[in-house]
């Protein structure tokens, strides 16, 4: 084993694999050191198997709704559980085997085993030691399973385990209702699994904006049982796991916990950096260039608990590999904040959310998709987008919304933010009709409204209708 390096980075998820790409245009001389499994959390565990799960339980979902189209005979479908769980890891080990085929050129400078801090220059990987001239951490993170429920580990799941699953049983509860929970929930239930979710606030999929959380639990709350703001506990019962809240209880076969992800950092050695920790033992990170402090120690990805989502480890992985090889540092701007979950209406969150601004001091449109043409015709007439934009130039601040494609809507509000765009430049846009997007401009107008008007059309650049006539 090597034991002299310019670059040691420890971890071979996204953020350590982004790295590894940014240090290798400049330097050979690079150790990527792992701790088994490989193959990165969002192939094996995460958002791949996740989405996999997903796409399967929409598919059978979509047998309730046939008859509205003219469709007869879906009452014959059923859900193969074990083949819909054989297609999530397939999909799985498809995802995998392309993240080990980027690794397989390293030789011995991929080091399999776990790594531990000796100071700012030293990794001490199974006894050996590496001295390095600079250190990126991206250990990522693992599913936190409080520890009085460890106990009932039979009949405890968590993303770790569940793709694992040959089969699933009937009735299952999900505790914990952020993206995790929230998209889990809905695909057991739509794959036919009684689902019984509980989460301890009370919303749901880190929405801050009271409106559209309560436009996202009416739509789900018709799909599995949800209980929000109560506190669970979990006791043995003669068939399977009993959960408690107040004075209410329910068995179930199997729990979900899904409460959060805990940074890979207990035995890292992240005290012998003669930094400050805070009380999670966590380091401060510049999170333009990943340095903590002045140390020859970048920290990127899930760890780090910046922006815990894939394409922002990506970034980090990026800009640690970019510092760690260059002579001068390189601060580099963050993306617009954005933000997904996967079910179904999609929620997303771009720029800053409600939670993030005094809506009094806002312009505020909002649309409901209740009636909205093209939604209607495809059957998916739910969900509400609010958009926040300032008082005084209809700027773009930010957005939340439970809507039918919010992923694609985020995407362009995002870019919009990021521009500095006001509501007039994004009404400036063609609106084909009939598409969702329309949907948008009524929100959009609806903030115009209350801006001085500067024109006399939207075809002008900037002047709001005053009417609904063109939807
Ligand atoms: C169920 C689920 C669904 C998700 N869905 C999405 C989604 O739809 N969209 C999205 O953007 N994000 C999603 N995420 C989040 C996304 O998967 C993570 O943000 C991302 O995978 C984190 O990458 P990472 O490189 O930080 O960590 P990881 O990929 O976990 O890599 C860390 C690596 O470090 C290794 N390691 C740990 N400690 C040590 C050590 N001491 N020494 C050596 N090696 C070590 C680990 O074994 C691992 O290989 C999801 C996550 C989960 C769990
Ligand atoms: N679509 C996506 O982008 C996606 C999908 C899945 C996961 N992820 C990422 O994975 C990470 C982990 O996701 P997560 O959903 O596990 O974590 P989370 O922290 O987002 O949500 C955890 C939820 O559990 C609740 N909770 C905590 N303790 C509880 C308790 N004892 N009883 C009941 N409820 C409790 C919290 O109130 C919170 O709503 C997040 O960073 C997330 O962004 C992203």
């Amino acid at each position: 084993m090597l034991d002299k390096v310019d670059v040691a980075i420890i971890g071979a998820g996204t953020a350590g694999l982004a790295a590894l790409r940014e240090v290798q245009r400049r330097s050979d001389d690079v150790v990527l050191i792992n701790k088994p499994p490989y193959g990165t959390t969002c192939a094996r565990v995460g958002c791949m198997p996740s989405k996999a799960l997903i796409a399967s339980a929409n598919a059978f979902h979509a047998r309730t709704m046939l008859d509205t189209f003219g469709i007869a005979g879906a009452d014959q479908l059923r859900a193969d559980i074990p083949a819909v769980m054989t297609r999530v890891r397939e999909l799985r080990d498809y995802f995998v085997q392309g993240v080990l085929k980027s690794i397989k050129d390293l030789g011995d400078r991929n080091i399999e085993g776990q790594a531990q801090l000796d100071g700012p220059n030293r990794v001490v990987v199974d006894g050996h030691e590496i001295e390095a001239r600079q250190i990126i951490l991206a250990p990522g993170s693992s599913p936190i399973v409080p520890k009085p429920w460890q106990k009932f580990s039979d009949h405890i799941l968590t993303t770790d385990s569940l793709f694992e699953a040959r089969d699933l049983p009937a009735r299952m509860g999900v505790i914990g209702l952020g993206a995790i929970g929230v998209e889990m929930a809905q695909a057991l239930s739509r794959l036919g699994i009684e689902v019984h979710a509980f989460d301890g606030s009370d919303r749901m999929a880190g929405i801050s904006d009271d409106k559209v959380a309560d436009t996202l639990r009416q739509s789900l709350s018709q799909e599995f049982a949800i209980h929000l703001g109560v506190e669970v506990d979990l006791a043995e019962a003669d068939e399977g796991v009993k959960i408690t809240w107040g004075d209410e209880s329910v068995v179930v076969d199997k729990v979900l916990v899904a409460v959060g992800r805990r940074p890979n950092v207990q035995d890292l050695g992240l005290n012998s950096l003669g930094v400050a920790l805070d009380d999670k033992g966590m380091p401060e990170v510049d999170p333009n260039t990943m340095r903590i402090c002045d140390t020859p120690v970048l920290f990127a990805g899930d760890a780090n608990g910046i922006r815990p989502i894939l394409h922002e480890g990506a970034d980090e992985g990026h800009i640690a590999g970019l510092n760690a090889t260059s002579d001068e540092p390189v601060p580099m701007d963050r993306r617009t904040p954005l933000t997904v979950t996967f079910c179904t209406p999609q929620v997303a969150s771009v720029g800053q959310r409600a939670g993030d601004l005094d809506l009094d001091d806002c312009l505020v449109g909002e649309f409901n998709f209740s009636a909205q043409g093209r939604a209607r015709i495809m059957q998916e007439n739910y969900g509400l987008l609010r958009i926040y934009a300032t008082r005084d130039q209809g700027r773009l601040l930010g957005a939340e919304m439970a809507v039918p494609a919010a992923e694609h809507t985020a995407h362009l509000l995002a870019l919009a933010v990021k521009q500095r765009l006001t509501v007039y430049d994004l009404l400036g846009m063609p609106f084909y009709h009939p598409t969702l997007e329309e949907g948008l401009r009524t929100a959009l107008r609806k903030i115009a409204r209350q801006l001085p008007p500067c024109g006399i059309s939207d075809l002008a650049g900037c002047a709001p209708l005053n009417a609904e006539a063109l939807e």
